[in-house]
């Protein structure tokens, strides 16, 4: 049976060394300050909108949520996101994805200045990821998420085949350039893939974010794998479950990560500790 990743448990450590840093800005007179943009009224992201602020009023950072309607324009939204790349006390600014059809989302994701892309989705970041020069550069939080429960645990990820399934910008894009640059042999399969199970079953480390309840079986994993599931789905009962039927691939599997408390507390987690990162940058770079 595979070991279970705790990514909860992990989330709760990191999120205390957050605390120690988030008090020595507070020391220096310096509240993290994040803002997150919700246009509409979509329910899952009303829920991840909310749990974000929860997480950034416990640990005392100056979280603004701005609900904004679904017919506000493009344009009235950028003029919003730039009114915060001019304001000294945020450091950090997020738009819950996904926007509405009639937002184009690179242009919007293109209007944060990069020094306060808390989710690392701006071109330069992203840009600067592929190039690896990570160095004081906002990651995608997901990823990053993921990277460090690799860490954690003491995955040895160099030189090993690794299969994303999954090629969004959230998440199987900037995770595939994570681990290029942590010296894996990366493919990255969709849904045009053909013999997608042929290629799953070579992985030594499998990232699935399809978004299809229970879709990697038993037989789509390698022996001893390390799975790590992203997806977040409802099965006929309505119950969250994950992309990988878990109770067949834990059989299977070295390592897994569990749905929910695996990979999901580890976006929000990163978030919190990126944006403090963002307000360390600031300081360091205005004395
Ligand atoms: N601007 C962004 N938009 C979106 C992102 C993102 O990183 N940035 N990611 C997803 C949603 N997401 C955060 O926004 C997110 C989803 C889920 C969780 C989480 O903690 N999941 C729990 C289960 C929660 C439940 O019970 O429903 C878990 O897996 O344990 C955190 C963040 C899309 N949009
Ligand atoms: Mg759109």
């Amino acid at each position: 049976m595979a070991t279970i990743m705790d990514g909860k448990a992990l989330a709760a450590e990191i999120d205390k060394t957050t605390t120690v840093r988030i008090q020595r800005l507070a020391d220096q007179g310096i509240v993290p300050g994040l803002v997150v943009i919700l246009v509409g009224d979509d329910p899952a992201s009303k829920i991840y909108v909310r749990n974000k602020e929860r997480r950034a009023k416990k640990m005392k950072i100056n979280s603004i949520v701005r609900n904004l309607p679904d017919t506000i324009s493009e344009a009235d939204l950028i003029k919003i996101i730039q009114t915060y790349n001019e304001n000294p006390t945020i450091h950090a600014i997020l738009v819950q994805l996904p926007l509405p059809a009639h937002i184009n989302e690179f242009n919007v994701t293109n209007a944060i200045a990069p020094e306060k892309d808390a989710d690392g989705f701006h071109p330069t970041n992203i840009g600067k990821l592929v190039i690896n020069h990570t160095e004081k550069t906002p990651i995608a939080c997901t990823p990053q998420g993921i990277m460090s429960i690799f860490n954690a645990y003491h995955i040895d990820l160099d030189g090993k085949k690794a299969v994303v399934v999954g090629r969004s910008t959230i998440v199987g894009k900037p995770m595939a350039a994570l681990l290029v640059n942590a010296n894996a042999t990366v493919t990255v399969a969709h849904s045009h893939t053909h013999n997608l199970s042929q290629l799953t079953r070579e992985a030594d480390i499998l990232v699935v974010a399809v978004g299809i309840a229970k879709y990697i079986k038993e037989a789509d994993v390698k022996s001893d794998a390390v799975v790590i599931d992203v997806g977040m789905d409802r099965d006929v009962n309505g119950k969250l479950v994950g992309d990988v039927d878990f109770a067949e691939v834990e059989r299977k599997a070295s390592y897994i990560t569990p749905v929910p408390k695996g990979v999901g507390p580890m976006t929000i987690t990163t978030l919190i500790s990126q944006t403090v990162a963002l307000a360390e940058w600031s300081s360091e770079k205005n004395g």
